[in-house]
This record gives C-alpha cells, sequence and structure tokens, in this order.
C-alpha cells in the first residue's frame, strides 16, 4: 500500500529556521543566507521523506511564516500599505506577517488567529475591494524544481480556496462571494502551469469542510471546485481535509471530478461511518489519515491494519497518510538524549512516524500480517503495563466530592469583601504574569539546566530580577503587581517539569507562531503535585512590597491542552488530576500570604468542538467545573483571576461566567469589543480586563489610544468592573517598550479616574 504525508515540520530538527530567521529579523545575515538555510533544511527534510519510502511527498509545505500567508502572497491577496513599502518580495512578505516600522514605513502586522484546534496560529488574509489577485507560482513552482533535482516528483501544498476564502478577512464593501470568481481563475492557472511542468499530484487542504457547512458555504464549495476541476488538465487533485470529518460534505466530495479524497480517522468520529456507509467511489482515491499527525504515541498497529484491511475488503483504491500536518508534532526522538527507551520506545516523533507509515503500508498488502515481528512488536507494547497508575491519585479523585467544585459565598459578595480587603482603587491596573524574558534570562536557565551554575545561583539571578521586576512596577504605578515569571521557560512545559507523571523533553519543539516555538510536555502516567511550585517566588516578590502581589499558575484546562496527552484515558481524568495539584498550589500560595491569585485558561476554549453541533458533546462539561475544583477552598476575601488569550468566546459566554473566577482579563485590543456586548447581554458578573494595548508587536500605545479604549469600554461596562490591563504576558517583549507602555496605561487609568 502506498503511503502519503501532508505536511512535514519546517523549523529542523534544532530550530534552525528559527535561529536564522531571527538573525534575519535583526539583520545579522543577509537574505541570501536565510535562503540558503531554508534551502538546506527542504533537502533534508525530504531526503528523510525518501529515504523512509513514503510515496506521496509534500513540497510547498515549507513556510518562513506560515502557509495561509504564503497562499495569501502566491495569490496576490497583499493589501496595498505593504505594496506601498516597496520592499523585496520576502520583506513585504515578513512585513504582513509582523508589521514593520521604520523611517520607510509603519505598518501594523496582518491579524493572526488560532488554527483550528491546535497551538498553531495563522495569519489571516485580508482582501481589499481592489485586491489584485493574480497567481504568482514563484515560490511553489522552485520548490518543486528543487525536489525534483533530487528525483522526487513532490506534490505541491496549497491552501484550498474554500479554507482560503472562509479563514481571510474582507475589509471593504465587498463580500466574500464576490471574489469567488476571480480566485477560481487564480488557482486554475496554479493548476494549468502544474500540468505543464509535469506535476504530478497537487493536494488542496480543505480543514473547513469539517467544520458545520451551511448551505450557502456547500454551494460556494461546489461552485469554486466544478470551475476549478474543469479546468485542471491532467493534474491529479487531492482534496485534504484533516481535525474531524466532512459528514456535510462527504456525499459531495465523492461526486466531485477530484483525484483523491484525505480522511481524518482519528478525529474524524464520523469518518469510518461515512465510508462504511456511503461506500467510496472506484475511481478515486482514498488517503486514509490514520497515522496521528497530533500526537506523540506510537500507531496501535492493530487498531489502525483492521481498519485498512476493511478498507480494501470494500474494494476501496487505498492511501496510507497522516491525519493532519506533521507539523504538530516535533521533529525526531533522534535528539532525546535524557528519556529512557523504557519510555520512548512508546513514542513516535514525525521522523519516526515516517517509519511507522512505511511498516503499516508494507504490512496492509500482506494477508498474515500478524505473524510478522514488526506487527508483534507493537502488539506486545500496548498489552505490556505501562506502569504509568498512581493508587494514590485514583483514591483522591474518587474522593471527590459536588461540593469541592462549588466556590463560597457567592460572587457578588466576595467581590464586595475583596474591595474592601484589597483597598484598590476605581479602574485597577495590573499586568497579565509575564515580563521580558531577556537574552540574559534564558540565558540563565541554560547554564543551570547544563549544571554550569548552582541551584543557589539560578535562584539568586532570578530573585535579582524580581526584585528589578517589583522596583519597575512599584515606579510606574501598577496597583496589583506580579513577580515577573523568570523562573519559566513556557507556562506550561514549567509545571510539567514539576508534577509527577509527566515527562519532558530536551528538543521536542512544536511551532505555535512564525519562529515561535513551544515543548510540549508529555502527560505519561497519573498526575500528582510532589512539591510547592511556584511558592517561594511569590512569597519571595511579597516581601518586597505592601501591593498585592499576584500568584501566577497556569490553569488544568491549559496545561492539559497544551501537553501531548494520553490516549488510554480520558481527557476529563486527566485534567481533574492536574487541577487537583493546581488546587494545592492555589491553597499553598494562600497560606503563605498571597491574596491575589491568577490561574491562566488561555487554552479553555481551543479543545472547544469544531463543530458548533457538536458542542452538546461534554467538553465544557468538565472543563469549567475542573476550574471551579482549583479555586473554591480559598477564602472569601483572596481574589482569583483568570486569563484568555483570546476574546473569540462570544458564544460561550456563560460558560466562562460559571467558572466563577472573581476577574478575567482578556485580549480585545484588536478586536471590534463585540464581546463586551455580549458580557452586558448575559448579565456576565465577573469583573474584566479587556486588553488596551497589543503585545504581540514593539508599538508603544500612546495615552490617547488608551484613553480611547476605556471610553469604549465604559460604554459597556460598569465602571467598578473594569480593570486596566495589556491583553497578554509581556515575555516576548523587549524592556524598554514594555516600561513605556506600562506607564501609558497607568497614566490612562489615572486620567480616566478623574473622570469618574
Ligand atoms: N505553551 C504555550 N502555548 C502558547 C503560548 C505560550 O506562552 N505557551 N502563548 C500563545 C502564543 N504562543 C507562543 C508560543 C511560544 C512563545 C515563545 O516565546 N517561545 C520561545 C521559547 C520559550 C522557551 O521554552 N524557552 C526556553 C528555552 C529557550 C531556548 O531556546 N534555549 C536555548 C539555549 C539558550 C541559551 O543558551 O541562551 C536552547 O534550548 O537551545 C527557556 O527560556 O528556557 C521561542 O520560541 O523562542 C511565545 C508565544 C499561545 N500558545
Ligand atoms: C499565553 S497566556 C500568558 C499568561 C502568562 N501568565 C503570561 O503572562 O505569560
Ligand atoms: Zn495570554
Amino acid at each position: 500500500m502506498k503511503t502519503s504525508v501532508i505536511g512535514f515540520p519546517r523549523v529542523g530538527a534544532l530550530r534552525e529556521l528559527k535561529f536564522t530567521t531571527e538573525k534575519y529579523f535583526k539583520k545579522q545575515i543577509t537574505e541570501e543566507e536565510l535562503q540558503n538555510t531554508a534551502k538546506d533544511l527542504r533537502k533534508k527534510h525530504w531526503g528523510l521523506l525518501k529515504t523512509a519510502g513514503i510515496d506521496s511527498i509534500p513540497c510547498n509545505d515549507f513556510s518562513f511564516y506560515d502557509g495561509l500567508l504564503d497562499t495569501a502572497y502566491a495569490l496576490g491577496v497583499i493589501p496595498k500599505r505593504y505594496r506601498a513599502l516597496q520592499a523585496s518580495p520576502l520583506d513585504t512578505y515578513f512585513a504582513m506577517a509582523r508589521g514593520h516600522q521604520a523611517a520607510d514605513g509603519d505598518v501594523k502586522a496582518l491579524a493572526m488567529k488560532k488554527w483550528f484546534n491546535t497551538n498553531y496560529h495563522y495569519i489571516v488574509p485580508e482582501f481589499e475591494d481592489d485586491a489584485r489577485i493574480a497567481f504568482d507560482g514563484s515560490k511553489v513552482f522552485s520548490e518543486w524544481e528543487e525536489a525534483k533535482a533530487l528525483g522526487i516528483n513532490a506534490k505541491p501544498v496549497f491552501a484550498g480556496p474554500y479554507t482560503f476564502l472562509k479563514l481571510a478577512r474582507t475589509v471593504g464593501n465587498r463580500d466574500k462571494a464576490s471574489y469567488v470568481d476571480e480566485l477560481v481563475a487564480a488557482y486554475s492557472t496554479f493548476l494549468q502551469e502544474a500540468d505543464k511542468r509535469g506535476i504530478d499530484w497537487v493536494q488542496f487542504d480543505e480543514p473547513c469542510l469539517v467544520q458545520d457547512v451551511t448551505e450557502a458555504d456547500r454551494a460556494c464549495f461546489l461552485q469554486m471546485y466544478k470551475e476549478l476541476l474543469f479546468r485542471k488538465g491532467s493534474v491529479k487533485v487531492l482534496l485534504q481535509t484533516y481535525f474531524g470529518d466532512v459528514r456535510d460534505v462527504y456525499k459531495d466530495l465523492t461526486a466531485l471530478d477530484v483525484d483523491g479524497i484525505g480522511l481524518d480517522f482519528i478525529e474524524g468520529v464520523q469518518t469510518a461511518d461515512l465510508v462504511a456507509k456511503n461506500g467510496f467511489p472506484a475511481d478515486k482515491i482514498l488517503f486514509a489519515g490514520l497515522v496521528n499527525g497530533k500526537n506523540i504515541w506510537k500507531n496501535h498497529y492493530e487498531k489502525t491494519l483492521k481498519t485498512l484491511s476493511g478498507l480494501k475488503a470494500a474494494g476501496i483504491n487505498t492511501v496510507l497518510s497522516t491525519s493532519c500536518s506533521l507539523l504538530h508534532v516535533p521533529f525526531t526522538l533522534a535528539n532525546e538524549t535524557k528519556l529512557s527507551t523504557d519510555y520512548t520506545k512508546y513514542f513516535a516523533f514525525a521522523v519516526e512516524k515516517l517509519k511507522e507509515l512505511h511498516e503499516l503500508g508494507g504490512l496492509a498488502d500482506w494477508k498474515d500480517y500478524e505473524s510478522s515481528p514488526e506487527y508483534q512488536e507493537n502488539k506486545a507494547l500496548f498489552e505490556a503495563d505501562r506502569k504509568c497508575r498512581n493508587p494514590a491519585v485514583t483514591e483522591r479523585v474518587a474522593k471527590i466530592r459536588k461540593s469541592d467544585y462549588e466556590r463560597l459565598p457567592k460572587r457578588t459578595e466576595r467581590q464586595a469583601l475583596q474591595k474592601k480587603e484589597l483597598h484598590l482603587p476605581l479602574f485597577p491596573t495590573t499586568t497579565i504574569g509575564s515580563f521580558p524574558q531577556t537574552k540574559e534570562v534564558k540565558a540563565n536557565r541554560a547554564a543551570w539546566k547544563k549544571g554550569e551554575i548552582t541551584n543557589e545561583q539560578y535562584v539568586k539571578f532570578n530573585q535579582d530580577k524580581i526584585a528589578e521586576c517589583v522596583k519597575l512596577q512599584e515606579e510606574i504605578g501598577l496597583d496589583v503587581l506580579v513577580h515577573g515569571e523568570y523562573e519559566r521557560n513556557d507556562m506550561v512545559e514549567y509545571f510539567g517539569e514539576s508534577l509527577d507523571g509527566y515527562l519532558f523533553t530536551e528538543k521536542a519543539w512544536v511551532q505555535s507562531y512564525g519562529t515561535r516555538c513551544v515543548k510540549p510536555p508529555i502527560i505519561w502516567g497519573d498526575v500528582s503535585r510532589k512539591n510547592p511550585i511556584t511558592v517561594s517566588w511569590s512569597v519571595y516578590a511579597q516581601s518586597l512590597t505592601d501591593h498585592p502581589m499576584k500568584g501566577m499558575l497556569t490553569g488544568p484546562v491549559t496545561i492539559f491542552n497544551w501537553s501531548f496527552p494520553r490516549e488510554d484515558i480520558a481527557p476529563e481524568t486527566s485534567v481533574t488530576q492536574i487541577a487537583l495539584a493546581i488546587r494545592d498550589e492555589v491553597l499553598d500560595l494562600e497560606k503563605n500570604g498571597i491574596r491575589v491569585i491568577q490561574i491562566d485558561e488561555a487554552a479553555l476554549r481551543e479543545k472547544l468542538p469544531l463543530r458548533k453541533s457538536d458542542w452538546n458533546s461534554k467538553y465544557l462539561d468538565w472543563a469549567i467545573p475542573a476550574f471551579g475544583l482549583v479555586h473554591s477552598g480559598v477564602k472569601a476575601d483572596t481574589q482569583i483571576h483568570t486569563h484568555m488569550c483570546y476574546s473569540e468566546f462570544t458564544d460561550i459566554i456563560p460558560a466562562i461566567d460559571q467558572m466563577d473566577a472573581d476577574v478575567i482579563t482578556f485580549e480585545a485590543s484588536r478586536s471590534d469589543l463585540l464581546i463586551l456586548d455580549a458580557l452586558r447581554e448575559n448579565h456576565f458578573e465577573t469583573e474584566v480586563g479587556p486588553g488596551v494595548y497589543d503585545i504581540h508587536s514593539p508599538r508603544v500605545p500612546s495615552v490617547q489610544e488608551i484613553v480611547d479604549a476605556l471610553h469604549k469600554m465604559l460604554h459597556k461596562i460598569e465602571p467598578d468592573k473594569l480593570w486596566v490591563n495589556p491583553d497578554c504576558g509581556l515575555k516576548t517583549r523587549g524592556e524598554s517598550e514594555t516600561k513605556a507602555s506600562l506607564q501609558n496605561l497607568v497614566q490612562a487609568a489615572q486620567i480616566i479616574r478623574e473622570e469618574n
């Protein structure tokens, strides 16, 4: 059986692309040097795919920033303000991704959004009324030629027209439908040029098809593809979906004149049923996504081969594929020097998944596959006891009572009490937690991890940073202070490192956005807290000031969603275990004199089902109570904050209020503040701090801008409910812009106080 890969990680085994690109941003290297590194990486990655025996190898899955942005660029969907910079093609592209601020121009970046239910982020294409849509094949075809020179007839990967239009936004008077003809023409040019060059297959990614498809969406989708496929020539088109099933359009897809359809059998809960019930056309190839592109556990050969033999028995022409791009898993296990093989023998990262694909492809053709050593070895692995259970944890979970989820007294009473006890002014000012993670802060941690400095030295350095940070916040005049999170590599990995049942890696990086990566820890077994995690840092910080020092924790759902989860137990079981661990930390902070505690649930919304029609499924039923379990034990006058990076929770506002936090901060500066109307309509009780400026940009907001934002907010929010803060943590920012921005923020709050 042939094998296919939807996409491969591009940042490199050791994040070579990240470091080189950041050097280019700092003007330390030339474009040529950057392009050479990129070319070397592509060559290396194709080599790995080819050597592993993968049949359908992607190209154009490489990106300097983001694949959807590449598509926008190739289609000419480039807003005028970026063209006007008259920069090189690469710098125009980077200006769209990151903004550009210099003597020759000042433009903000395009918006960035979460990519479906992953921790990856895409750049939102922007259609102007006079968009000059035209196909520019320079990137895709030169990458295809590079692969060809290595003896590979690669499959160019492109965001499909339906998904592209769905995810884009319009900024003028035209509606999206008015761009369909021009878009289809550009995509047709692509297919015709691909045909001329002798390209065999093209892959159009259409993940939006796994979301609810309305009648209008469906009509638009069909119109696009019918026209497009009519003009495709002899290029074969693979319509690739992932992150779910295509229940709304399965019959439409199978009736289209495409050559292959890629379906996700991992997250697509109805995929197998759809194929079984409706059949699959004999003239097309089914690309069966059975190797998980999102998690790091080895494939369960028995299950996969059963599915494959079912497809074969039904006479379906099948290619074995990944469930989504391998972008979402780390590169390779080969650089993990510290994890014992007792653990790693259970894992497959991107490179190891190639081997799985090849092995499974071979076994699928073999009638007696059960007797093969590969199969037997895999079977033994899944039958063995991983020794990951902790009876004490199970016992504690079993003892949770209903009342442990509920905090008393009720919130309105608490809020009144807290106002008195904490002596906060109207419109209290605060930050979200992290302060700039400078080179020195990272180098200190790197030296400590390598054993080059002692634990005392490490702690002393961070305490000095905390002291500096507290002094700075006092000078600026903020009300509720933070310690700065200098001890953290990341808000999730840091907690993973301190919890029993977790494993962490050295080089298992996954791209989150642009050059920024995360190293998700692995949930290996039952989770519990070994020792207090943040208490000493927070207590030290509180000892330096009379202002309330906000304790800073990551919530259970976010820790879970940004880790690699177990596949042998239900998500809610792990989340409950993590919630108990964080609950202990909350109570320890309180016991040690911390009166304000923030529990970040940045990723709460991320795993909400992609289809609204699936929202009645259980997710919110355990995700929201988990937060209650974390904080229900604190006293009435301990103020609980939470934070979410995105304000895209307009549709789940009652659920957010049920988390029963006293205060929530969230991103609002780049959105249109629609969320505020929804808060009012839903009688939202939690006090709110909608971010007054965007921390993703080095730009310093003026006092007036912040005052204006606050005025707008005050139209919708009661004065005694409004907090003033940036929209997220400051760790990726520089020190000087941070100080200037916060000074302006405090000044703006003072102006508003005088008016009220
Ligand atoms: N998990 C998670 N998801 C999230 C966010 C988040 O904060 N965390 N924020 C949102 C946006 N996503 C983000 C993702 C990553 C970063 C980020 O800043 N990542 C850093 C890495 C942070 C980190 O883990 N740092 C480590 C390791 C640093 C490092 O690279 N060290 C060098 C050595 C450095 C030296 O010797 O000086 C190495 O390991 O090779 C540390 O500080 O300890 C980066 O890519 O540069 C920011 C936002 C949504 N999702
Ligand atoms: C991605 S949400 C970040 C919250 C965290 N407390 C910080 O400030 O970095
Ligand atoms: Zn945030």
